[in-house]
């Protein structure tokens, strides 16, 4: 948690100093009102003291606490302020700390988790903030300058207020010891909670074709219940602490005023009044000190689960991206477009064996570079690897004739174009999809994003669309059929004006008269570009300047089409299984 106060900005310093200035002045007026009431109750008891007089006094004692409430008012806002701005503060550099990780970083935290981080865990804190430093603050101010003024009354007065602040202690530990380990369940469990609620809202179609509602229900029943009965357990155990200080509060009034009809009892003339006086006034300081103690309690319902959260907000702050930048932005080679693997080899993060195994190829400025093999044989492996998704286990990645590894991470990704396999599409226009990102240059002029859509065969659906390039595009392009996020998708990578393409296996949705006429159109409008594509279809990579076969990890043949089908058996068997021997012939 202090970890994290660091973070404070000057402004937010500056707005705790007011309200610790705002905190001390209530406190002062909080102790002055009993010396009024001690006034008050002095003048009632002595006869002949004058009606204005009591007036005065309760005037005063008024005054005070309307003051008090304008001084608590005021310290209210400012912790409201600091809390706010640093709360938005923590989550904008999460946001920023989670866009540096890589997949890796991601799969080990979980995505659910990551958003109940940036989120719940965030609230948790801003709520601690804004309790603490109203409640950290004034209790201990309270509590040190209220036993200041009560101390030397009466040796037995004194006493009873210690063993009242001691029995509340005992309280309070008990119920945050057992309460403490539950508080630390709440946010994991939490987490589950997120990640079911997503799975089931992103695979809703898929659950109520199966009618797997019934199954999805009881798994988010099961965490519901967990969550529900952590959370009574702490909330249970928590509620023993008012009670309990409400007893030891009355208990502690109740002993005040016996100790004080005693004393008042053994005292003589005079004495009795001051006594009675005193007890008036000792009983409310009495009262201060064991409400600055209640406010406390408060905090420690709030603490555990807020440090528990502080906790999780620093492991994502704290975790070192695995992925750095290099010094290079543009290579010294004069090489341009040129994609190399040396000796590649790749194993996933806590994967038992390597998934890629001795990959080696050139691909150069302007030529098509194919991979095919069966499902899982790691295709989008080989090429997750030129933009840095992942870094290889060992040998070299090249661009331009630099390791992929030295580079600055924008300047790299500047020169792709990358279309994934399942095309991503954001909440916007269709304007903004294609004009996506940034690529080192100038904004997108207009004609860029038309010739873009016209280049991946877009522009037949997008100009039926009401507004046209200013069409709507809902979140995750659901209101587009798969073919047309493709060729969206497409359309994003060819406005970059790249150097080099990397489609993983992305025109497997379309039909295969558009696939074609999307392939001559950008080997007509991009064919200075290096193209690196992954696919399942013959059709697709047939006329590739090169195509790799791969095969369990490995490259099982390399060539062209003419060459593999006479010397590679994968291939045949692919390119038989697909089209008939009079095709291929
Ligand atoms: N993030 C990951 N962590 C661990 N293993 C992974 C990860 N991603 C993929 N794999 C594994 O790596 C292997 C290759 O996956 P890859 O996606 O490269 O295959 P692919 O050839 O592109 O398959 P497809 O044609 O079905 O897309 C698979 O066996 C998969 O289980």
């Amino acid at each position: 948690m202090l970890k994290l106060l660091k973070k404070f900005t000057k402004t937010e310093w500056t707005f705790a100093f007011l309200a610790l200035i705002f905190i001390v002045f209530q406190v002062w007026l909080d102790l002055t009102m009993p010396d009024y009431m001690s006034e008050i109750t002095t003048l009632v008891q002595t006869a002949g003291s004058a009606m204005s007089d009591i007036l005065i006094a309760g005037g005063k004692m008024l005054a005070c606490a309307l003051g008090s409430f304008a001084a608590s008012f005021c310290t209210v806002i400012c912790a409201a302020k600091i809390a706010a701005n640093f709360s938005a503060n923590l989550r904008e550099d999460l946001f920023n700390q989670v866009q540096s990780f890589t997949m890796a970083e991601i799969g080990n935290f979980s995505t659910a988790s990551l958003i109940t981080r940036s989120t719940n865990d965030v609230m948790q804190v801003q709520m601690l903030i804004v309790m603490g430093l109203q409640v950290l603050l004034k209790a201990p101010i309270t509590a040190v300058w209220a036993i200041a003024k009560i101390a030397g009354k009466s040796w037995q007065w004194t006493f009873s207020t210690g063993v009242a602040v001691v029995i509340l202690l005992l309280v309070v530990g008990t119920c945050v010891i057992i309460a403490m380990p539950k508080f630390k369940r709440l946010q994991k469990l939490t987490d589950e909670i997120n990640r079911i609620t997503r799975e089931n809202l992103t695979g809703l179609n898929v659950i109520r074709a199966y009618n797997a509602e019934d199954y999805q229900e009881k798994k988010f029943e099961e965490a519901n219940h967990r969550l529900t009965k952590t959370q009574l357990f702490a909330n249970r155990t928590m509620a023993f602490l008012m009670p309990g200080i409400q007893l030891v509060m009355n208990g502690l009034s109740l002993a005040v005023y016996w100790i004080g009809a005693y004393l008042v009892e053994n005292a003589q003339g005079m004495d009795k009044l001051s006594i009675f006086s005193d007890m008036i006034v000792f009983s409310q300081y009495a009262m201060q000190v064991v409400m600055s103690f209640m406010m406390l309690v408060i905090i420690l319902v709030i603490f555990p689960r807020a440090s528990v959260a502080a906790k999780r907000i620093n492991e994502v702050l704290d975790t070192v991206p695995s992925i750095k930048d290099g010094p290079v932005t543009e290579p010294d080679t004069g090489l341009t477009g040129e994609v190399e693997f040396r000796n590649v080899s790749f194993r996933y993060p806590d994967a038992d064996g390597d998934m890629l195994q001795n990959i080696s190829f050139t691909a150069h400025k302007g030529e098509t570079v194919a991979f095919i093999g069966s499902t899982g044989c790691g295709k989008s492996t080989v090429i997750n690897l030129i933009p840095r998704f992942y870094d290889v286990t060992s040998g070299q990645v090249l661009v331009d004739g630099v390791d992929v590894r030295e580079y600055d991470q924008k300047a790299l990704r500047n020169k792709i174009g990358y279309v994934s396999q399942k095309a991503t599409l954001f909440s916007g226009t269709v304007r903004s999809n294609v004009a996506f990102g940034d690529n080192g240059q100038e904004e997108f002029p207009d004609e860029d994003i038309v010739n873009a859509v016209y280049t991946a065969q877009a522009n037949e659906f997008v100009e039926k669309m009401t507004g046209t390039y200013d069409g709507y595009i809902a979140q995750g392009g659901s209101n587009l059929s798969g073919g047309q996020k493709q060729r969206l998708s497409i359309a994003r990578a060819v406005c970059r004006r790249p150097e080099i393409f990397i489609f993983d296996d992305s025109f497997s949705a379309l039909d295969y008269k558009t696939d074609r006429i999307l392939r001559e159109t950008l080997a007509k409008d991009c064919g200075q570009s290096t193209r690196i594509i992954v696919a399942q279809r013959i059709g697709t990579i047939r006329d590739a300047d090169k195509i790799i076969v791969l095969s369990d990890g490995k490259i099982a043949g390399m060539g062209t089409h003419d060459q593999l089908m006479k010397d590679c058996e994968v291939y045949q068997q692919i390119a038989l299984s697909q089209l008939s021997k009079e095709e291929l012939a």
